[in-house]
């Protein structure tokens, strides 16, 4: 690990994380598959829609097959008005002890688009209920900034719709909210290969929420590994500094001593 990792983690409403990749748990071959991946993931928080849990207490959940060090954040993934997100992360607070949430509120079953009225209207509602909030957004600057400014401990712009493993469709965008942010921004839904989650920490985003990428890969351990090791690449390229972009070349060797014909 080198000096910059070491003395750059990642704070989100008082909580750090060394890790900068925070991973899904939906649509793997099977648990075993998905809790192998977890771990080569390196990630130290992972998501999971409330309605996949059973809330009840009868059976084990993925909250009690997860390790302990990781941080669970339960999703209003399927809720469609800002009502039904309260609701849904009331019923994870009760049953989980968490006031973590991240806030999904679709404007259309098809797209899994967000719909960012009713994103901020859960927003505002959870953050006045002491819910430490993050919502997913859509990569809009201003969006953004309405979610912050009503509380948002995290704004979560998607790169692309969720599921299409598209990548950064607006890379432009992305790298202006993260420069403006006054919270955290993690890049959220849409990676496809692990290039894009390097990318999205270039761009200035301080973390990737993902999921398909991982789940629906080939081999989901191996693809994990590669994304930790992407979004640590591309933390510390971001830190270093990338050179500015050129319209022409310029000889990477010092021209002196050139043999003249
Ligand atoms: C898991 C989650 O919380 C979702 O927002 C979403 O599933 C992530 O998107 P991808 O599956 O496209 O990575």
């Amino acid at each position: 690990m080198t000096q910059n990792q070491i003395h750059d983690p990642l704070v989100i409403a008082g909580r750090t994380f060394r890790s900068r990749l925070f991973l899904g748990t939906a649509g793997y071959p099977s648990q075993k598959t998905m809790l192998n991946a977890v771990k080569a993931s390196g990630t130290e928080m992972a998501t999971a829609s409330i309605r996949r849990i059973d809330l009840s207490g009868a059976a084990e959940t993925l909250v009690d097959v997860l390790d302990d060090r990781i941080h669970f954040l339960p999703n209003t993934a399927g809720c469609q008005t800002a009502h039904d997100a309260v609701l849904t992360a009331e019923l994870a607070r009760e049953a989980l002890g968490t006031n973590w949430i991240k806030v999904e509120v679709i404007g259309d079953r098809e797209l899994l688009y967000p719909d960012t009225e009713e994103l901020l209207r859960a927003t505002t509602e959870l953050v006045n209920r002491g819910f430490v909030v993050l919502p997913y957004c859509t990569d809009d600057p201003i969006a953004c900034r309405k979610l912050a400014d009503a509380g948002a401990s995290a704004v979560m712009p998607l790169g692309s719709p969720i599921g299409s493993g598209l990548g950064i469709s607006n890379p432009h965008m992305i790298e202006m909210i993260a420069s403006r942010s006054s919270v955290p921004v993690v890049l959220d839904a849409g990676i496809g290969t692990a290039s894009d989650a390097a990318l999205a920490m270039e761009l200035g985003c301080s973390a990737v929420l993902l999921n398909t990428a991982v789940s629906r890969a080939n081999d989901p351990v191996s693809m994990a590994a590669a994304m930790k090791h992407a979004v640590e690449g591309g933390r510390l390229a971001y830190l270093a500094g990338r050179i500015p972009k050129r319209r022409n070349a310029e000889a990477s060797s010092p021209q002196l001593g050139l043999i003249e014909a």
